[in-house]
């Protein structure tokens, strides 16, 4: 490594001059000429080359990876047409594969105005500016399973005109004053990872402009006295860590979506990863940022912590696009932990996992990441693997009530001992049965695959979504049997299998993050009646809990009805008024995050109830 150090920091302030060769490689990018929307599957989840589950004649689902080709997962297909089963009839795997990209026809971009267009010209180069389909479908939706469903059928109303690649903070710059000179809407598109309808243009009457950041990929400098790191907001999550782990540090931050998303999109949406119980969510790690505004761009200080008036980082914090474009940011990391052990336990019921886990909080002696799978979970995990192992089988098909949990722990060795035996103290009080390292290490290696399952499901009829909340302690037990009891109800009761599983991925001392994934299989209609639906119910039942929206999806479009019962109507128009002053022409990301005053009135209908309502057969 050939990295200069200098005060402390490494790298210099928006250079590459005194950057190390192979940073400098990576600062290049699109090092082979390849944008990374055109890396990643443009009607599903990841990348094209990464995983693909298929049927095999056999009735057998396998995978296929680069390394290996088909391999058997001999129990997933069984468990998908037992558990989406009604009255005992065992549901077929019908095929309903996707449209291809050839198939697709979309709207010409709108007349772009001549004037922005010059200007445009003087910032960016040709290479930076893109019109042709691909690029246009590409921007159009994030991943939910309404932008999937729409991608797999070619319904495309409502494209952006023109995507943006810019390279550096003064481009964003002048790129916001031209739009906003000429009117012109501005969406900035991280990795498209959300699952809210965050990216979606859903206006018709203005140019659209898709700002796609994912070239300021640079991290400008790591500050290892103040363990501070400042980064390009468009770096994606893999690229991220390669770059500061050359200086010997972590963020700490890991999704689900770690591989296909962004520190901007994350600050946007205030993500939530992995190891938050040790390393904080999105919101602790961030120090400051510069967010570029119609009205100019604001900047915060660096420093740890100030009591000097409002928390200004607050108000971009989760702003998803609506008030500006976030180019750069000061996070706080960490050193690289000298240990790190992963662990399985299986409790006997979720009551004992959550009364441990509860314990373990209380206790203050934290693991970095703890996940507790309810027992419909604990089969789906053991079903997914590869092998057809005795112990596997016997779970996923004779027992009821058991819990998997992975139980991770990073740190100092000796940190690690003693969080250790101090957590292991209270799962064994709780009744847990010790797995070992094994599920650990299996978790961690393939705690990235399981969305891709989602694509497999679209292809044989079936849609699957998840819903996520902090809840207090006190209501997640009620909370996770009402829903799972109403969700199943409703869609019994109309004659339509359906499938619903829980887990709990982050505490608090004032409660947890409980996610749902549920299922079902399209309705005779073929609309997207079944999946409104679900979301409603599940949404609804989450507010009468005292959940939050969202724990960390974010709102988009999709929460935007619910958004009145959950801040009060002062705080929507404190909102309102912010976006008045830095946005007047409402031209970033409109009719996102917060109801209209006509939707609110009931004068226009929400964006969740008439997007996409009726679909096609898939
Ligand atoms: C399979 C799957 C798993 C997921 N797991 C997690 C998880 O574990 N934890 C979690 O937190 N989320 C998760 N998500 C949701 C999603 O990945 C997060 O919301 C993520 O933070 C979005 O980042 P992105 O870069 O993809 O942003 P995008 O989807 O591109 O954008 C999201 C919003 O942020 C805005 N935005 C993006 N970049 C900027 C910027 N530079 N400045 C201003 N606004 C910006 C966009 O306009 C949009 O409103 C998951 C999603 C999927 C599909």
């Amino acid at each position: 490594m050939q990295l200069e150090v200098e005060d402390n920091k490494v790298g210099g302030t928006n250079t590459t001059a005194t950057i190390a060769p192979e940073r400098q490689e990576l600062a290049q990018f699109p090092q082979d000429n390849v944008d990374y929307y055109q890396k990643i599957k443009w009607n599903g989840w990841g990348d094209t080359r990464k995983f693909l589950h298929t049927l095999e004649p056999s009735g057998t689902i396998a995978i296929t990876t680069p390394t290996a080709s088909a391999v058997p997962l001999p129990s997933l297909a069984n468990y998908i047409k037992k558990e989406l089963t009604l009255n005992g009839q065992t549901s077929n795997l019908e095929n309903t594969p996707s449209i291809q990209l050839d198939q697709i026809n979309i709207a010409a971009p709108r007349p772009i105005n001549p004037s922005f267009e010059r200007e445009l010209q003087s910032i960016f180069t040709p290479d930076q500016l893109k019109t042709d389909k691909f690029a246009r479908i590409t921007h159009v939706y994030g991943k939910s399973i309404r932008d999937l469903v729409r991608l797999r059928i070619g319904q495309i109303n409502n494209a952006p005109d023109l995507i943006i690649l810019p390279q550096s903070h003064d481009e964003v710059e002048k790129l916001m004053q031209s739009a906003n000179k000429y009117n012109v809407i501005v969406i900035a598109y991280g990795g498209g990872s959300n699952i809210v309808g965050a990216c979606e243009p859903v206006t018709t009457d203005r140019f659209v402009v898709s700002v796609d950041m994912r070239r300021m990929n640079k991290v400008l400098w790591v500050d290892r006295r103040e363990m501070t790191a400042c980064i390009q907001v468009g770096i994606m999550g893999p690229d991220l860590e390669k770059e500061l782990r050359k200086s010997g540090v972590s963020l700490g931050h890991d999704p689900d979506s770690f591989e296909f998303s962004t520190l901007g999109g994350w600050l946007a949406t205030c993500s939530s990863g992995h190891q938050s119980d040790k390393y904080g969510d999105i919101e602790d790690m961030a120090v400051s940022f510069k967010t570029v505004t119609p009205t100019g761009t604001l900047e915060l200080r660096n420093g740890a912590r100030a009591g000097a008036g409002i928390n200004y980082k607050h108000i971009i914090l989760g702003s998803e696009g609506t008030l500006g474009i976030i180019t750069e940011a000061v996070m706080r990391v960490h050193p690289l932990p000298q240990a790190e052990e992963y662990f399985g336990f299986m409790f006997p019921s979720f009551t004992h996992a959550i009364n441990a886990l509860e314990q373990i909080r209380r206790s203050d002696i934290l693991p970095t990441m703890i996940r507790i799978y309810d027992p419909d979970e604990t089969r789906l995990s053991f079903s997914s693997k590869p092998s057809k192992g005795a112990f596997s089988e016997f779970i996923s098909s004779a027992i009821k009530h058991v819990c998997l949990s992975i139980i991770g722990f990073e740190g100092s060795k000796k940190q690690v001992d003693f969080h250790k035996k101090s957590v292991f103290d209270i799962l064994s009080k709780n009744g847990a049965f010790g797995l070992g390292q094994s599920p650990g290490k299996t978790w961690a290696e393939k705690r990235y695959d399981l969305p891709y399952i989602r694509d497999f499901l679209l292809n044989h009829n079936m849609w699957v979504d998840v819903a996520e909340t902090t809840v207090s302690w006190s209501s997640l037990l009620p909370l996770w049997k009402e829903a799972k009891q109403a969700f199943n109800d409703h869609f019994r009761s109309k004659g339509i299998p359906s499938w619903i599983c829980a887990h709990i991925s982050h505490t608090y001392s004032n409660g947890v993050c409980l996610y749902f994934i549920f299922a079902s299989k399209q309705n005779a209609d073929n609309e997207m009646t079944p999946y409104t639906e679900g979301k409603r119910l599940m949404t609804d039942i989450v507010l009468k809990h005292g959940g939050a929206i969202s724990h960390h999806h974010g709102v988009g479009y999709e929460h935007v009805p619910w958004m009145n019962r959950y801040v009060s109507n002062g705080w929507i128009n404190v909102y309102r008024k912010i976006k008045e002053v830095v946005d007047p022409k409402n031209i970033c990301n409109p009719r996102k995050l917060m109801p209209t005053q006509e939707e609110e009135n009931g004068q226009k209908k929400y964006l969740f109830d008439v997007l996409n309502v009726k679909q096609p057969k898939l």
